[in-house]
Protein backbone atom coordinates (compact mmCIF):
# COMPACT_ATOMS: atom_id res chain seq x y z
CA UNK A 1 0.00 0.00 0.00
CA UNK A 2 1.32 3.47 -0.87
CA UNK A 3 0.18 4.73 2.60
CA UNK A 4 2.27 2.05 4.30
CA UNK A 5 5.37 2.89 2.33
CA UNK A 6 4.98 6.59 3.17
CA UNK A 7 4.60 5.73 6.83
CA UNK A 8 7.61 3.45 6.62
CA UNK A 9 9.66 6.16 4.94
CA UNK A 10 8.69 8.69 7.62
CA UNK A 11 9.68 6.20 10.29
CA UNK A 12 13.03 5.55 8.65
CA UNK A 13 13.63 9.27 8.35
CA UNK A 14 12.75 9.77 12.04
CA UNK A 15 15.12 6.99 13.04
CA UNK A 16 17.93 8.50 11.01
CA UNK A 17 17.43 12.01 12.32
CA UNK A 18 16.77 11.07 15.96
CA UNK A 19 19.30 12.72 18.30
CA UNK A 20 19.79 9.40 20.15
CA UNK A 21 20.90 6.00 19.00
CA UNK A 22 18.02 3.73 17.96
CA UNK A 23 18.35 0.05 17.13
CA UNK A 24 15.62 -2.40 16.17
CA UNK A 25 16.51 -6.03 16.60
CA UNK A 26 14.83 -9.39 16.94
CA UNK A 27 14.55 -11.05 20.32
CA UNK A 28 17.96 -12.72 19.82
CA UNK A 29 19.62 -9.37 19.10
CA UNK A 30 19.89 -9.66 15.30
CA UNK A 31 19.79 -6.06 14.09
CA UNK A 32 17.17 -5.17 11.46
CA UNK A 33 17.58 -1.40 11.62
CA UNK A 34 20.26 0.86 13.10
CA UNK A 35 20.56 4.65 12.86
CA UNK A 36 23.88 6.51 12.37
CA UNK A 37 24.26 7.55 16.04
CA UNK A 38 23.93 3.92 17.20
CA UNK A 39 26.46 2.82 14.62
CA UNK A 40 28.83 5.52 15.81
CA UNK A 41 28.43 4.46 19.47
CA UNK A 42 28.58 0.70 18.88
CA UNK A 43 31.24 0.48 16.17
CA UNK A 44 34.23 1.00 18.49
CA UNK A 45 32.87 -1.72 20.83
CA UNK A 46 31.89 -4.37 18.30
CA UNK A 47 34.49 -6.98 17.64
CA UNK A 48 35.74 -6.51 14.07
CA UNK A 49 33.22 -3.67 13.62
CA UNK A 50 30.47 -6.24 13.16
CA UNK A 51 27.10 -4.61 13.79
CA UNK A 52 24.85 -7.52 12.85
CA UNK A 53 23.86 -8.38 16.44
CA UNK A 54 23.20 -5.92 19.32
CA UNK A 55 24.12 -8.32 22.12
CA UNK A 56 27.30 -9.37 20.35
CA UNK A 57 28.27 -5.76 19.73
CA UNK A 58 27.85 -4.97 23.46
CA UNK A 59 29.26 -8.29 24.64
CA UNK A 60 32.54 -6.84 25.90
CA UNK A 61 30.90 -4.13 28.04
CA UNK A 62 27.48 -5.63 28.94
CA UNK A 63 27.76 -9.40 28.76
CA UNK A 64 24.50 -10.02 30.65
CA UNK A 65 22.23 -8.29 28.14
CA UNK A 66 21.42 -11.43 26.19
CA UNK A 67 20.32 -13.45 29.25
CA UNK A 68 18.48 -10.39 30.61
CA UNK A 69 16.37 -10.11 27.45
CA UNK A 70 15.89 -13.87 27.17
CA UNK A 71 14.69 -13.95 30.77
CA UNK A 72 12.15 -11.13 30.33
CA UNK A 73 8.84 -13.01 30.42
CA UNK A 74 6.11 -10.38 29.73
CA UNK A 75 4.92 -10.17 26.11
CA UNK A 76 6.03 -6.51 25.92
CA UNK A 77 7.51 -3.81 28.19
CA UNK A 78 10.73 -2.19 29.35
CA UNK A 79 13.52 -4.71 29.81
CA UNK A 80 16.02 -2.18 31.11
CA UNK A 81 15.68 1.55 31.65
CA UNK A 82 18.65 3.92 31.23
CA UNK A 83 21.12 1.25 32.23
CA UNK A 84 24.52 2.91 32.59
CA UNK A 85 27.22 0.95 30.82
CA UNK A 86 30.78 2.09 31.54
CA UNK A 87 32.76 1.53 28.39
CA UNK A 88 36.10 0.43 29.74
CA UNK A 89 38.10 1.10 26.64
CA UNK A 90 38.13 4.89 26.52
CA UNK A 91 37.57 6.04 22.95
CA UNK A 92 40.54 7.39 21.04
CA UNK A 93 41.68 10.84 22.11
CA UNK A 94 39.39 10.96 25.14
CA UNK A 95 40.87 10.68 28.59
CA UNK A 96 37.42 10.30 30.12
CA UNK A 97 36.04 6.74 30.09
CA UNK A 98 32.83 6.79 28.13
CA UNK A 99 29.46 5.87 29.68
CA UNK A 100 26.55 4.68 27.58
CA UNK A 101 22.94 4.73 28.64
CA UNK A 102 20.87 1.87 27.27
CA UNK A 103 17.12 1.34 27.34
CA UNK A 104 15.63 -1.79 25.82
CA UNK A 105 11.93 -2.15 25.15
CA UNK A 106 10.33 -5.42 24.14
CA UNK A 107 7.86 -4.54 21.37
CA UNK A 108 6.38 -8.02 21.01
CA UNK A 109 7.49 -11.65 21.24
CA UNK A 110 9.73 -11.15 18.17
CA UNK A 111 11.18 -7.65 18.35
CA UNK A 112 13.04 -5.33 20.69
CA UNK A 113 13.95 -1.66 20.36
CA UNK A 114 17.08 -0.22 21.97
CA UNK A 115 17.75 3.44 22.74
CA UNK A 116 21.41 4.33 23.21
CA UNK A 117 23.05 7.57 24.22
CA UNK A 118 26.41 8.82 25.38
CA UNK A 119 25.90 10.12 28.93
CA UNK A 120 29.56 10.56 29.80
CA UNK A 121 29.24 14.31 30.36
CA UNK A 122 26.00 14.00 32.27
CA UNK A 123 27.51 11.43 34.62
CA UNK A 124 30.56 13.64 35.02
CA UNK A 125 28.30 16.58 35.89
CA UNK A 126 26.45 14.48 38.43
CA UNK A 127 29.78 13.52 39.93
CA UNK A 128 30.80 17.17 40.06
CA UNK A 129 27.53 18.01 41.79
CA UNK A 130 28.21 15.36 44.39
CA UNK A 131 31.69 16.82 44.83
CA UNK A 132 30.14 20.27 45.30
CA UNK A 133 27.87 18.82 47.95
CA UNK A 134 30.86 17.39 49.73
CA UNK A 135 32.63 20.73 49.36
CA UNK A 136 29.67 22.58 50.80
CA UNK A 137 29.59 20.18 53.72
CA UNK A 138 33.25 20.88 54.29
CA UNK A 139 32.52 24.61 54.36
CA UNK A 140 29.82 24.01 56.90
CA UNK A 141 32.03 22.20 59.28
CA UNK A 142 35.59 23.44 58.74
CA UNK A 143 35.92 26.88 57.24
CA UNK A 144 35.68 29.64 59.79
CA UNK A 145 35.71 32.97 57.96
CA UNK A 146 32.46 32.26 56.10
CA UNK A 147 29.03 32.51 57.62
CA UNK A 148 26.68 30.18 55.79
CA UNK A 149 23.04 30.98 56.22
CA UNK A 150 19.93 29.23 54.91
CA UNK A 151 17.08 31.55 53.95
CA UNK A 152 13.44 30.83 53.29
CA UNK A 153 11.70 32.00 50.10
CA UNK A 154 11.09 35.45 51.62
CA UNK A 155 14.75 35.91 52.55
CA UNK A 156 14.33 35.23 56.28
CA UNK A 157 16.92 33.21 58.17
CA UNK A 158 16.10 29.52 58.74
CA UNK A 159 19.46 28.11 59.66
CA UNK A 160 23.19 28.79 59.81
CA UNK A 161 26.51 27.16 60.43
CA UNK A 162 28.61 27.71 63.52
CA UNK A 163 30.86 30.31 61.92
CA UNK A 164 28.03 32.84 61.86
CA UNK A 165 28.98 33.67 65.43
CA UNK A 166 32.63 34.18 64.50
CA UNK A 167 31.88 36.38 61.48
CA UNK A 168 28.90 38.40 62.70
CA UNK A 169 28.74 37.88 66.45
CA UNK A 170 25.04 37.00 66.24
CA UNK A 171 23.59 34.02 68.07
CA UNK A 172 20.82 31.71 66.89
CA UNK A 173 18.17 33.54 68.90
CA UNK A 174 19.18 36.86 67.31
CA UNK A 175 18.82 35.83 63.70
CA UNK A 176 16.20 33.13 63.26
CA UNK A 177 13.16 34.36 61.32
CA UNK A 178 14.74 37.78 60.62
CA UNK A 179 15.27 39.10 57.07
CA UNK A 180 18.85 38.78 55.87
CA UNK A 181 19.12 42.59 55.65
CA UNK A 182 19.92 42.39 59.36
CA UNK A 183 23.53 41.61 58.41
CA UNK A 184 23.85 44.88 56.46
CA UNK A 185 24.40 48.28 58.02
CA UNK A 186 20.99 50.03 58.19
CA UNK A 187 21.99 52.79 55.75
CA UNK A 188 23.45 50.29 53.27
CA UNK A 189 20.23 48.55 52.31
CA UNK A 190 16.46 48.88 52.04
CA UNK A 191 13.66 46.35 52.41
CA UNK A 192 13.07 46.44 48.66
CA UNK A 193 16.81 45.97 48.11
CA UNK A 194 16.54 42.63 49.88
CA UNK A 195 13.85 41.47 47.43
CA UNK A 196 15.99 42.73 44.53
CA UNK A 197 18.82 40.45 45.60
CA UNK A 198 16.48 37.45 45.76
CA UNK A 199 15.10 38.25 42.28
CA UNK A 200 18.59 38.68 40.87
CA UNK A 201 19.69 35.36 42.36
CA UNK A 202 16.61 33.66 40.88
CA UNK A 203 17.18 35.17 37.47
CA UNK A 204 20.93 34.69 37.18
CA UNK A 205 21.46 31.64 39.38
CA UNK A 206 23.41 33.70 41.91
CA UNK A 207 23.97 37.24 43.10
CA UNK A 208 27.11 38.68 44.63
CA UNK A 209 27.57 42.05 46.26
CA UNK A 210 30.02 43.81 48.50
CA UNK A 211 29.08 46.37 51.11
CA UNK A 212 29.17 47.48 54.71
CA UNK A 213 27.96 44.75 57.06
CA UNK A 214 27.15 45.07 60.71
CA UNK A 215 28.01 42.77 63.60
CA UNK A 216 25.78 42.11 66.60
CA UNK A 217 27.72 44.68 68.65
CA UNK A 218 27.11 47.37 66.00
CA UNK A 219 30.70 47.37 64.70
CA UNK A 220 31.05 47.31 60.93
CA UNK A 221 33.09 45.35 58.43
CA UNK A 222 33.39 45.18 54.65
CA UNK A 223 31.76 41.98 53.54
CA UNK A 224 30.90 40.08 50.41
CA UNK A 225 27.55 38.33 50.23
CA UNK A 226 26.94 35.49 47.79
CA UNK A 227 23.29 34.55 47.45
CA UNK A 228 22.25 31.47 45.49
CA UNK A 229 18.85 29.80 45.11
CA UNK A 230 18.93 26.15 46.11
CA UNK A 231 17.30 23.47 43.99
CA UNK A 232 14.27 21.72 45.47
CA UNK A 233 15.48 19.68 48.38
CA UNK A 234 14.95 15.95 48.49
CA UNK A 235 14.19 15.39 52.16
CA UNK A 236 15.84 11.96 51.98
CA UNK A 237 19.10 13.41 50.71
CA UNK A 238 19.70 16.76 52.37
CA UNK A 239 22.41 18.85 50.80
CA UNK A 240 23.71 20.04 54.13
CA UNK A 241 23.38 18.78 57.63
CA UNK A 242 23.13 21.84 59.82
CA UNK A 243 19.75 22.32 61.38
CA UNK A 244 17.44 24.51 59.33
CA UNK A 245 19.67 24.57 56.27
CA UNK A 246 18.46 21.49 54.53
CA UNK A 247 15.10 22.85 53.39
CA UNK A 248 16.31 26.39 52.75
CA UNK A 249 15.25 28.17 49.55
CA UNK A 250 18.44 30.23 49.36
CA UNK A 251 21.96 29.88 50.57
CA UNK A 252 23.73 33.05 51.71
CA UNK A 253 27.46 33.12 52.31
CA UNK A 254 28.84 36.18 54.07
CA UNK A 255 32.59 36.74 54.17
CA UNK A 256 34.58 39.39 55.96
CA UNK A 257 36.80 40.83 53.22
CA UNK A 258 37.83 44.02 54.99
CA UNK A 259 41.44 43.36 53.99
CA UNK A 260 40.49 43.19 50.29
CA UNK A 261 38.32 46.29 50.35
CA UNK A 262 41.12 48.66 49.39
CA UNK A 263 42.01 46.65 46.26
CA UNK A 264 38.36 46.38 45.18
CA UNK A 265 37.73 50.04 45.75
CA UNK A 266 40.88 51.09 43.91
CA UNK A 267 39.65 49.18 40.85
CA UNK A 268 36.21 50.74 41.08
CA UNK A 269 37.58 54.21 41.71
CA UNK A 270 39.51 54.15 38.47
CA UNK A 271 36.31 53.65 36.44
CA UNK A 272 33.46 55.03 38.48
CA UNK A 273 34.85 57.87 40.58
CA UNK A 274 34.99 61.54 39.74
CA UNK A 275 38.68 62.40 39.65
CA UNK A 276 38.20 65.72 41.49
CA UNK A 277 35.74 64.97 44.30
CA UNK A 278 36.16 61.20 44.68
CA UNK A 279 32.40 60.55 44.65
CA UNK A 280 30.63 58.69 41.82
CA UNK A 281 31.07 60.06 38.32
CA UNK A 282 28.46 60.50 35.60
CA UNK A 283 29.01 56.98 34.29
CA UNK A 284 28.55 55.44 37.75
CA UNK A 285 25.42 57.50 38.23
CA UNK A 286 23.81 56.47 34.95
CA UNK A 287 24.74 52.81 35.27
CA UNK A 288 23.61 52.42 38.87
CA UNK A 289 20.50 54.53 38.40
CA UNK A 290 19.40 52.50 35.35
CA UNK A 291 19.88 49.34 37.40
CA UNK A 292 17.84 50.79 40.24
CA UNK A 293 15.10 51.85 37.83
CA UNK A 294 14.88 48.31 36.43
CA UNK A 295 14.55 46.99 39.98
CA UNK A 296 11.71 49.33 40.78
CA UNK A 297 10.03 48.29 37.53
CA UNK A 298 10.04 44.69 38.77
CA UNK A 299 9.10 45.49 42.35
CA UNK A 300 7.45 48.92 42.35
CA UNK A 301 8.54 51.31 45.09
CA UNK A 302 8.94 55.07 45.38
CA UNK A 303 12.27 56.28 43.99
CA UNK A 304 13.40 59.90 44.22
CA UNK A 305 15.94 61.94 42.32
CA UNK A 306 17.47 65.13 43.70
CA UNK A 307 19.57 67.30 41.38
CA UNK A 308 21.80 69.91 43.02
CA UNK A 309 23.52 72.85 41.34
CA UNK A 310 25.86 75.27 43.08
CA UNK A 311 24.61 78.86 42.88
CA UNK A 312 26.54 81.55 41.00
CA UNK A 313 29.49 79.23 40.84
CA UNK A 314 31.08 81.33 38.16
CA UNK A 315 31.55 84.11 40.70
CA UNK A 316 33.09 81.62 43.19
CA UNK A 317 35.65 80.82 40.51
CA UNK A 318 36.10 84.48 39.74
CA UNK A 319 36.72 85.35 43.39
CA UNK A 320 38.82 82.38 44.50
CA UNK A 321 40.32 81.11 41.27
CA UNK A 322 39.57 77.82 39.52
CA UNK A 323 41.56 75.85 42.12
CA UNK A 324 39.52 77.51 44.87
CA UNK A 325 36.35 76.59 43.00
CA UNK A 326 37.62 72.99 42.88
CA UNK A 327 37.97 72.97 46.66
CA UNK A 328 34.39 74.20 47.03
CA UNK A 329 33.20 71.36 44.76
CA UNK A 330 35.10 68.87 46.96
CA UNK A 331 33.54 70.38 50.05
CA UNK A 332 30.06 70.01 48.59
CA UNK A 333 30.76 66.38 47.58
CA UNK A 334 31.73 65.64 51.20
CA UNK A 335 28.51 67.30 52.42
CA UNK A 336 26.46 65.09 50.08
CA UNK A 337 28.23 61.94 51.23
CA UNK A 338 27.56 62.84 54.86
CA UNK A 339 23.92 63.78 54.25
CA UNK A 340 22.79 60.66 52.40
CA UNK A 341 22.68 56.93 53.08
CA UNK A 342 25.14 54.42 51.67
CA UNK A 343 22.32 52.97 49.59
CA UNK A 344 21.70 56.33 47.86
CA UNK A 345 23.51 56.87 44.57
CA UNK A 346 25.48 60.08 44.95
CA UNK A 347 27.43 61.44 41.97
CA UNK A 348 28.84 64.49 40.27
CA UNK A 349 26.89 64.57 37.04
CA UNK A 350 28.33 67.78 35.58
CA UNK A 351 30.74 70.64 36.34
CA UNK A 352 28.90 72.07 39.37
CA UNK A 353 25.91 69.77 39.13
CA UNK A 354 25.34 66.74 41.38
CA UNK A 355 22.67 64.03 41.41
CA UNK A 356 21.38 61.78 44.18
CA UNK A 357 19.08 58.87 43.39
CA UNK A 358 17.30 57.68 46.52
CA UNK A 359 15.84 54.15 46.38
CA UNK A 360 12.66 53.46 48.38
CA UNK A 361 12.20 57.16 49.12
CA UNK A 362 9.14 59.32 48.55
CA UNK A 363 8.97 63.07 47.94
CA UNK A 364 8.89 63.94 51.64
CA UNK A 365 12.02 61.84 52.29
CA UNK A 366 13.85 63.37 49.32
CA UNK A 367 12.84 66.89 50.33
CA UNK A 368 14.11 66.26 53.86
CA UNK A 369 17.43 65.03 52.39
CA UNK A 370 17.77 68.09 50.17
CA UNK A 371 16.95 70.47 53.03
CA UNK A 372 19.54 68.69 55.16
CA UNK A 373 22.15 69.43 52.51
CA UNK A 374 21.22 73.11 52.27
CA UNK A 375 21.39 73.42 56.05
CA UNK A 376 24.82 71.73 56.19
CA UNK A 377 26.18 73.99 53.45
CA UNK A 378 24.88 77.06 55.30
CA UNK A 379 26.35 75.86 58.60
CA UNK A 380 29.78 74.78 57.33
CA UNK A 381 31.36 76.96 54.65
CA UNK A 382 34.13 75.49 52.53
CA UNK A 383 37.71 76.26 53.55
CA UNK A 384 39.86 77.50 50.68
CA UNK A 385 43.49 78.05 51.63
CA UNK A 386 42.46 78.70 55.22
CA UNK A 387 39.69 81.14 54.25
CA UNK A 388 36.03 80.29 54.81
CA UNK A 389 34.09 80.51 51.53
CA UNK A 390 30.33 80.65 51.95
CA UNK A 391 28.28 79.38 49.05
CA UNK A 392 24.75 78.21 48.42
CA UNK A 393 23.11 75.51 46.40
CA UNK A 394 19.72 74.89 44.74
CA UNK A 395 17.95 71.53 44.48
CA UNK A 396 15.26 70.08 42.22
CA UNK A 397 13.34 66.96 43.28
CA UNK A 398 11.36 64.53 41.13
CA UNK A 399 9.77 61.17 41.89
CA UNK A 400 9.92 58.17 39.57
CA UNK A 401 6.73 57.82 37.60
CA UNK A 402 5.27 54.47 36.48
CA UNK A 403 5.47 55.75 32.90
CA UNK A 404 9.23 56.46 33.07
CA UNK A 405 11.01 53.91 30.93
CA UNK A 406 14.47 55.32 31.49
CA UNK A 407 16.37 57.84 33.58
CA UNK A 408 15.86 60.62 31.01
CA UNK A 409 12.28 61.70 31.84
CA UNK A 410 13.01 61.56 35.58
CA UNK A 411 16.13 63.71 35.15
CA UNK A 412 14.23 66.09 32.94
CA UNK A 413 11.61 66.65 35.64
CA UNK A 414 14.27 67.07 38.36
CA UNK A 415 16.06 69.60 36.10
CA UNK A 416 12.79 71.51 35.60
CA UNK A 417 12.30 71.65 39.36
CA UNK A 418 15.92 72.77 39.77
CA UNK A 419 15.40 75.50 37.18
CA UNK A 420 12.41 76.66 39.19
CA UNK A 421 14.46 76.74 42.40
CA UNK A 422 17.06 78.86 40.60
CA UNK A 423 14.41 81.17 39.19
CA UNK A 424 12.77 81.41 42.59
CA UNK A 425 15.91 83.07 43.96
CA UNK A 426 18.40 80.13 44.46
CA UNK A 427 19.49 78.61 47.82
CA UNK A 428 16.22 76.66 47.89
CA UNK A 429 14.58 73.37 47.00
CA UNK A 430 11.73 72.71 44.58
CA UNK A 431 9.66 69.58 44.01
CA UNK A 432 8.44 68.90 40.48
CA UNK A 433 4.71 68.94 39.82
CA UNK A 434 2.74 68.60 36.57
CA UNK A 435 1.22 71.99 37.44
CA UNK A 436 4.17 74.43 37.44
CA UNK A 437 2.36 76.78 39.81
CA UNK A 438 1.99 73.98 42.33
CA UNK A 439 5.70 73.12 42.42
CA UNK A 440 6.86 73.18 45.97
CA UNK A 441 9.31 76.03 46.51
CA UNK A 442 11.17 76.24 49.76
N1 LIG B 1 36.44 75.27 39.57
C1 LIG B 1 35.69 74.61 38.70
N2 LIG B 1 34.72 75.23 38.04
C2 LIG B 1 33.94 74.54 37.20
C3 LIG B 1 34.15 73.16 36.97
N3 LIG B 1 33.22 72.75 36.07
C4 LIG B 1 32.47 73.81 35.75
N4 LIG B 1 32.90 74.90 36.42
C5 LIG B 1 32.41 76.28 36.36
O1 LIG B 1 31.08 76.36 36.82
C6 LIG B 1 30.51 77.56 36.31
C7 LIG B 1 29.09 77.32 35.94
O2 LIG B 1 28.56 78.54 35.57
P1 LIG B 1 27.07 78.75 35.11
O3 LIG B 1 26.56 77.52 34.44
O4 LIG B 1 27.01 80.04 34.34
O5 LIG B 1 26.25 78.86 36.39
P2 LIG B 1 26.49 79.58 37.77
O6 LIG B 1 27.50 80.65 37.69
O7 LIG B 1 26.75 78.50 38.78
O8 LIG B 1 25.09 80.22 38.00
P3 LIG B 1 23.70 79.52 38.32
O9 LIG B 1 23.87 78.05 38.09
O10 LIG B 1 22.75 80.16 37.43
O11 LIG B 1 23.44 79.81 39.75
C8 LIG B 1 31.38 77.96 35.10
O12 LIG B 1 32.10 79.12 35.42
C9 LIG B 1 32.35 76.80 34.95
O13 LIG B 1 33.64 77.18 34.51
C10 LIG B 1 35.22 72.53 37.68
O14 LIG B 1 35.47 71.32 37.56
N5 LIG B 1 35.95 73.28 38.54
Amino acid sequence: MPGMSLEHEALIQFLYLAPVGLVQADIDGAISMINPISAQLLMPLARGGDLSNLFAALESVAPDLRPMCAGYAPPSGTICDALQIPVNAAPHGKAQPMILSLTIVKLDHLRIMAVLSDVTQQVQRERQLRQSDAWLNAILTNITDYALIGLDAAGCVRGWNDSIGRVTGFSAADVIGKPFSMFSAPDATTEAGLLDRLHEADRNGWCMEEGTRQRADGSRFWGSALLAPLPDRDAAAPLVDAEGLKDAAYCLIIRDITDKREATQARQRAVFCDFLTGIGNRRAFFEQAELELKRSERVPRPTALVMFDLDHFKSVNDSHGHAGGDQVLCHFAAVLTAAFREVDIVARTGGEEFGVLMPSTDQAGALAGAERVLALVAAQPAMVDGVAVAYTVSAGIAILDGADDSLDPLMKRADQALYRAKNGGRNRTSCWSADPDAQHPR
